[in-house]
């Protein structure tokens, strides 16, 4: 086994990127975009990253601290005045023939001036207008519709925006994790091994393996180990909502969106074919890939079901132990495996994932019992990494039902935002955990974990004690976007060409 990076496909051009500003960094954002992670996939060693800076972060992904990137500023802190064209112009030379280069040139002009922008701005032009041009130049160069770079750009700033956007444009590690109900790591990674296949262990994981390389004779999909039921391809990052669920031998656990089985068939693995789950999943279609894994890996505690989610509570009140939801999701964390999700999520999709998602959710929580020694809990996970499909999924939850955050219990990911553009969620959202593609290599994900308090809804205000009908949230969602939209043109009739709302932009609120 070799302690080495995997090939991975090289970036479109290596990019240097200047600090961030002070203007850009609120205190939250600042841990984001500066605070590296304490451990990524391919940590072997606590130590190795104390100063925040790993392998894979010097490798992979652009750190300004660099020889080129010094050079880079220096050239630039040398220029008197760093000229961008205007909105106008940008506009007219993106809608002809964008020649790529100069955009990305220009991506990286604007995100250098926009680091110290009251020293190195054009006399006379705004925040906005750059913003604007960078918005404009990043959706051209990395081929994103406007809507999602905008709500992307909310959530990074400008720095670790560019890092995000070019880590989707590599594909992650490949990554199995060992059926412990038929093999061991060290037995399957010997096997591989004797195969030429080349893996490396995740160290955070017992069962997870990385491959660095594959001799071209070698399927992966095709071992004698893989039709062994020996181990699945499964992305890094799927491991960890049931590491966060941590169910136990003998329980009862309802996997309530399962298909095609990843994690069910790992949530099996850790009961040791004890106890009961019932993996379920609403489409048919998959529920066959279900059932061929389950065989394939020896499952033999689980009951397989095929119907909508949201139905479980009204058959089966209070009936489980631990529930997972892997909720149906926009795909935003998992980009670099399907770029559709670039140009085709817009507003109304998110609209619509949420909302199935705050229903999903609390069918859950009314489908498992109610706290009962280390029992009754949800753990609500996506492979989005968007904040409409997460922090506010689980805020709705917290307001609506009688249930209260608590640590998942893993090692890596960044805590869930408290304060969102305006918005301010529960005190304790930071448990939740965060993984990007630009800070862990692996695929984006978002995981949290709920302990159910007491039976029923929550009673927290008068007007709060209805629930909220699928319409009336979608109305209330609807006048929210007309709100933001109307506030938007406002802005726009007083700045020329401002895309976003610059303020909540420049001081990175969350
Ligand atoms: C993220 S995938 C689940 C992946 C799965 N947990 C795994 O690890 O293999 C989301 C699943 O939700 C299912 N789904 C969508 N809407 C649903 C609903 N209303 N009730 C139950 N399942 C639903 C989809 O068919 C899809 O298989």
């Amino acid at each position: 086994m070799k302690n080495k990076e995997p090939e991975s496909v090289p970036p479109k051009k290596a990019r240097n990127w200047a600090p961030e500003s002070e203007e850009v960094s609120d205190e939250e954002l600042e841990e984001q975009t500066s605070g590296k992670p304490k451990s990524t996939l391919f940590d072997d060693d606590d130590d190795d990253d104390v100063n925040g800076f790993d392998e894979m972060d010097e490798d992979d992904v652009d750190s300004y601290d660099d020889a080129e990137g010094d050079a880079y500023m220096e050239e630039a802190a040398g220029k008197i005045e760093i000229q961008i064209p205007t909105i106008e112009e940008v506009e007219k030379e993106l809608a002809e023939n964008p020649d790529l280069a100069n955009v990305q040139a220009r991506i990286k002009d604007i995100a250098f001036i926009l680091s110290d922008f009251s020293n190195r701005r054009e006399e006379g032009r705004s925040r906005s207008e750059y913003l604007s041009i960078f918005l404009k130049d990043l959706t051209t160069y990395y081929s994103y519709n406007e809507y999602l770079m905008e709500k992307l750009l909310h959530m990074f700033g400008v720095t670790e925006l560019v890092e995000f956007l070019e880590a989707n444009e590599r594909p992650r590690p490949v990554t199995i994790r060992t059926n412990t109900l038929k093999t061991r790591r060290k037995l399957l990674a010997s096997a591989l091994i004797d195969q030429g296949v080349d893996v490396d262990v995740i160290a955070w994981s017992k069962v997870g393996l990385v491959v660095m390389q594959t001799p071209g004779s070698v399927a992966l999909g095709a071992t004698p180990q893989y039709l062994a039921g020996q181990y699945l391809l499964q992305g890094a990052s799927s491991f960890l909502p049931v590491m966060a669920l941590a169910p136990k031998s003998g329980e009862k656990v309802l996997d309530m969106c399962a298909a095609p089985g990843g994690k069910s068939t790992h949530i099996a693995a850790i009961m040791k074919n004890t106890g009961m789950i019932v993996s379920n999943d609403v489409h048919a279609a998959r529920v066959k890939a279900l059932v061929g894994n389950f065989h394939r890996m020896g499952i033999t505690n689980s009951l397989i079901t095929n119907m909508d989610g949201r139905v479980f509570a009204k058959k089966m009140p209070g009936a489980f132990d631990r529930i997972l939801l892997d909720a149906p999701c926009s795909g935003t964390g998992v980009i670099s495996k399907d770029e559709s999700v670039k140009i085709t999520k817009d507003a109304k999709d998110i609209q619509r994932c949420s909302h199935l998602q705050r229903e999903l959710l609390l069918a859950a929580i009314d489908s498992v019992h109610k706290y009962n020694g280390e029992n009754g809990y949800v753990v609500y996970s996506t492979c989005s990494i968007l904040v409409e499909e997460n922090e506010e999924v689980i805020d709705y939850a917290l307001r609506k039902r009688k249930v209260k955050l608590v640590p998942t219990g893993l090692e890596i990911g960044k805590p869930g935002y408290i304060h969102y553009r305006g918005h301010k969620f529960d005190p304790n959202m930071h448990l939740c955990k965060r993984v990007y593609p630009h800070a862990y290599n692996m695929d984006g994900f978002f995981v949290a974990k709920l302990k159910k308090l007491d039976d029923g809804p929550r009673i927290m205000v008068q007007e709060d004690t209805t629930e909220e009908t699928a319409e009336e949230m979608e109305e209330t969602e609807q006048k929210e976007e007309e709100q933001e939209e109307e506030e938007k043109k406002a802005k726009k009739g007083k700045k020329s060409g401002n895309a976003l709302t610059g303020k909540k932009v420049l001081t990175g609120k969350k």
